[in-house]
């Protein structure tokens, strides 16, 4: 079937999660996870769905930029750009005028992932897979056609990906079934935001040990006597058989980050997540040198497969945490899978958010059938919020994903919580409580 793109759909969607203080760290106190959000109209009864995720002002920048954009898909058809896809993605990032606001980073990459998504959930849901699928059943040469390998190839040429994923293609049937059957293990970070009380987190802690997860991440970056007492805490809840895991979300300068964690090992974090600038290349590379076993994860602010690159190169990163929309999309997120599976470090998405579990899922999927084959030292991401407002929400089961069934990639949001959610205009932000314009979350 072929159908044409006739129109988009730009919605500026804030759920205020600030209220509850859900999503909180030491960079962020107070954010209200949001989404630009779009919906490619068709000539068919199909529509794709896609987002980025933001945290409440200014999403609406981001979707001011994908309505730029969006010129760039109207009138083609689907068929245009799935018969090549690395073809597509060079075409959207490759507007020399939208590209100077970048290039490939910033609000310009947000509005891209957004939109190269949408694209890919249309595509999916078109062939009736749920986009795992859609990947999976790609052939070597097709799922390497999808990736644009302009400025890696001094990190990972097309034959040399070609080759990671014909090393692969025969054994891609029994990981479709083990995922199948066991799904892909998760950790939780539900438990540790910055803004919990102790109470809170202690019941949360021991809930998420109940629940089956074996890894558990929190919040530092605050202050150190305060991250030292809680790490405490959460300790004696989850006891030392489960991974604790710590995110810092840009806090400190380098030395800063190594002096911190050096009391902060006393806990036996797992790793250390976005110690300093996620600029930072050398930083990243001299804070690792320190710290050691103590593992250095960053990616979610990673602008780029450029940035991840150099991180890889470097030696500056142990743990690769893509994510789905900060990068333009599932092509980008296939190359920093490749690399990574080149430098034999793992991918542990980041999630959470609205809707970045229900993207990432994917990712992960696929990287363990086609590009890294392993689950081994691999997590994804989970958080509990939000879940409700998807048509096809993540299922977690004994800690795990469970592999999405439905045609798409399990974006979609509701018809009514669009409705409700959309800023400033829908029921939530004029309720007098939630007005970001009367001292409310937005500030
Ligand atoms: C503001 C957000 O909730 C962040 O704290 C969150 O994305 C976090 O860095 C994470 O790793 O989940
Ligand atoms: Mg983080």
């Amino acid at each position: 079937m072929d159908i044409t793109i006739t129109a988009i759909d730009v919605k500026d969607i804030r759920f205020p999660t600030s209220r509850s203080l859900d999503g909180s760290d030491a960079m962020n106190p107070d954010p209200d996870y949001s989404a630009a959000y779009v919906i490619l109209k068709t000539d068919s009864e199909y529509e794709g769905h896609g987002l980025t995720f933001t945290i409440g002002r200014g999403n609406e920048i981001c979707c001011r930029a994908i309505e730029s954009m969006s010129y760039l898909l109207i009138g083609n058809k689907l068929s245009d750009f799935t018969s090549d896809m690395g073809a597509f993605w060079k075409m959207i990032t490759g507007d020399s005028q939208l590209r100077w606001l970048g290039p490939e980073k910033g609000v310009i990459h947000l509005a891209t992932g957004a939109l190269v998504n949408a694209v890919w959930d249309l595509y999916a849901k078109v062939e009736g897979k749920p986009l795992w699928k859609l990947l999976a059943d790609m052939s070597p040469e097709e799922l390497v056609q999808c990736v644009d390998f302009t400025y890696i190839t001094d990190a990972i040429t097309r034959d040399a990906a070609l080759s990671i994923l014909q090393k692969n293609e025969a054994t891609k049937r029994e990981r479709v079934e083990e995922l199948l059957n066991n799904g892909y293990p998760a950790y939780t970070t539900s438990a540790g935001w910055l803004g919990y009380s102790d109470e809170k987190i202690r019941r949360l802690s021991r809930e998420a040990k109940e629940d089956g997860f074996k890894h558990l991440k929190m919040k530092v970056g605050s202050d150190l006597e305060d991250d030292m007492r809680r790490a405490g805490i959460i300790r004696e809840v989850i006891g030392t058989d489960m991974e604790l895991m710590m995110d810092a979300n840009q806090r400190w300068d380098v030395n800063e980050a190594i002096s911190n964690m050096k009391s902060l090992a006393n806990f036996n974090p797992y790793w250390i997540e976005e110690p300093t600038s996620p600029d930072d290349i050398l930083g990243h590379a001299a804070i690792g040198k320190e710290i050691r076993p103590v593992k250095i994860a960053t990616g979610e602010h990673c602008q780029n497969r450029v940035v991840f690159k150099q991180l890889m190169q470097a030696g500056a990163i142990d743990i690769c945490q893509i994510d789905s929309c900060r990068v333009g999309g599932v092509n980008e997120n296939l190359a920093i899978m490749l690399m990574a599976a080149k430098f034999g470090i793992p991918v542990c998405p980041h999630a959470g958010g609205v809707g970045l579990c229900e993207y990432v899922q994917h990712l992960s999927m696929i990287d363990y059938i086609a590009i890294s084959g392993s689950k081994e030292n691999r997590v994804i991401e989970y958080v509990d919020h939000l879940h409700e407002h998807f048509l096809d929400p993540v299922v977690i089961k004994n800690g795990a994903y469970v592999p999405p069934k439905k045609p798409g990639y399990s974006i979609e949001i509701k018809k009514e919580s669009l409705k409700d959610y959309e800023f400033p205009i829908g029921k939530i932000w004029q309720e007098q409580d939630n007005s970001p314009f009367e001292g409310g979350s937005g500030g």
